[in-house]
């Protein structure tokens, strides 16, 4: 899967109808669509740091985050992999570091796809699915020895019209079972978090980091952001988790084979103890709203696979 040829950089343009445009420099890969939606995706981490809908911006990025691999990339969609959080001890994961080695890797642009379903007119592709592929052999030598599991990771991000899917493709290659856990740690750009409520809570447990990882029952549907928030929401009955802006949907996050939810936003404290978090206050400008699969482990057996992810859409 992952030792597909790397493709062209971009796409030729067609007599059909406009068509999406695709550049890649090495160390990002831009796609944009003539509906004026675009999606930057840097090879560090397979770090998602722009998505825009008309032209408008969907997602947080700090203006001090490190763009050179030096750090995760602070904003954007870091990839979660695999395990979420620190690593716990006596576990297969426990000399990796927190949320794993996805968004510390450079990944391989695997190339592109583009489709047409005639909603923009005859002729013109209307999403456009851009490929990237991790596996042992794109790791540091301190990460494989850290976890040496046969693994290959294929993560396709899918741009359409208001829309930005993200599916991840987890293989064991090897010859033993491997465990891991897996999040798309996405962070949203919002104008005023005073005016957020997070909806599609309802009825869903969730695990208080900051109460010493105790288990609570969500009170009604909404979720307004006053202080530092940092939840594990596990086992959704619904796909659905909505950010609303003054009552008005903003952005949906649809699940897709993925059970929870990780709502964070460090406040002012919080944004104050990150050091490349900035500007410190813009924890009144963002909210994480993180679909994985990380309340336990999944157990992926030999020459097994397993593919989940999730569609965002934006109402902008
Ligand atoms: O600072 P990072 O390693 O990127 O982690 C940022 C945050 O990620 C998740 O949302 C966790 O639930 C938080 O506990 C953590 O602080």
């Amino acid at each position: 899967m992952v030792d597909r040829a790397h493709k062209p950089s971009a796409l030729s343009p067609s007599t059909t109808g406009p068509q999406p445009t695709v550049h890649s420099d090495g160390k990002k890969v831009t796609a944009s669509l003539p509906s004026g939606d675009s999606v930057e995706v840097m090879l560090y981490g397979a770090t998602v740091i722009s998505w825009k809908s008309n032209g408008k911006e969907n997602l947080w990025l700090s203006s001090n985050a490190h763009m050179d691999g030096s750090k995760a990339i602070r904003g954007g969609v870091p990839v979660v992999f695999p395990n979420f959080g620190p690593a716990p001890k006596n576990h297969a994961t426990s000399a990796l570091p927190q949320h794993g080695f996805a968004r510390i890797s450079n990944w391989e642009y695997l190339g592109t796809t583009s489709s047409e379903s005639g909603d923009q007119g005859k002729g013109s592709d209307d999403s456009i699915r851009l490929d990237f592929g991790l596996t042992p052999n794109n790791l540091s030598d301190d990460m494989r020895k850290a976890w040496s599991y046969d693994f290959s990771l294929q993560y396709s991000v899918t741009l359409s019209k208001d829309g930005l899917q993200t599916m991840l493709n987890v293989r064991n290659q090897g010859d033993k079972p491997f465990d891991f856990q897996t999040l798309f740690h996405t962070y949203f750009t919002v104008p005023d978090i005073s005016k957020v409520k997070v909806t599609g809570l309802s009825g869903v447990r969730y695990i208080d980091k900051i109460l010493n990882a105790t288990e609570h029952d969500s009170k009604g549907n909404d979720l307004r952001i006053e202080g530092t928030v940092d939840r594990v929401y596990k086992s959704f009955p619904q796909d659905t988790t909505s950010i609303l802006v003054d009552d008005k949907p903003r952005l949906d996050v649809i699940r897709d084979n993925m059970q929870d939810t990780v709502i964070w936003n460090p406040w002012k404290e919080g944004a104050e103890a990150i050091a490349d978090f900035a500007p410190k206050d813009g924890y009144k400008n963002m909210i994480c709203v993180e679909a994985g699969a990380v309340n336990g482990w999944i157990t992926l057996e030999a020459q097994d696979g397993f593919e989940a992810g999730q569609a965002l859409k934006s109402h902008l």
